[in-house]
């Protein structure tokens, strides 16, 4: 699973992550770099493969996870409200994770959706 948040969405996906690590800690974490270093101080349990912050080509590296088949999900609460300089690399990996046909969440309303789902999966598997 990749993880990726906007500055004004961090804290929010930090406190998803908190909620739900029980699920998350079954699951392999990368996320970029930023994100990732806040997931992991408020979840130290977590193991999070951190890539590079995202304006520096962290969302380049995980679409090339997704290109790659290596992420089954990704959840990326984006801020709708912001400009953001790395916007083509923004739109590069969502368009990534449509063409690989991945599960993607983009608000926390539709990653508590997939939380649900992954934690059907695992009980049974
Ligand atoms: O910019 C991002 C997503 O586009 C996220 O990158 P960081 O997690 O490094 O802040």
């Amino acid at each position: 699973m990749a993880l990726v948040a906007h500055d004004a969405k961090k804290d929010d996906l930090v406190t998803f992550c908190s909620q739900h690590r029980r699920v998350l800690v079954g699951c392999d974490l990368i996320a970029t770099g930023t994100t990732g270093g806040r997931i992991k101080e408020a979840c130290p349990d977590l193991s999070v493969t951190r890539f590079k912050s995202g304006p520096l080509g962290g969302d380049q590296q995980i679409g090339a996870r997704i290109a790659d088949g290596k992420v089954d999900v990704l959840i990326f609460f984006i801020d709708p409200l912001s400009p953001h300089p790395h916007d083509v690399d923004v739109k590069a990996l969502t368009r990534l994770a449509v063409l690989y046909d991945i599960a993607m969440a983009l608000n926390r309303a539709t990653a508590e959706l997939l939380i649900v789902q992954i934690l059907k999966n695992q009980r049974v598997a």
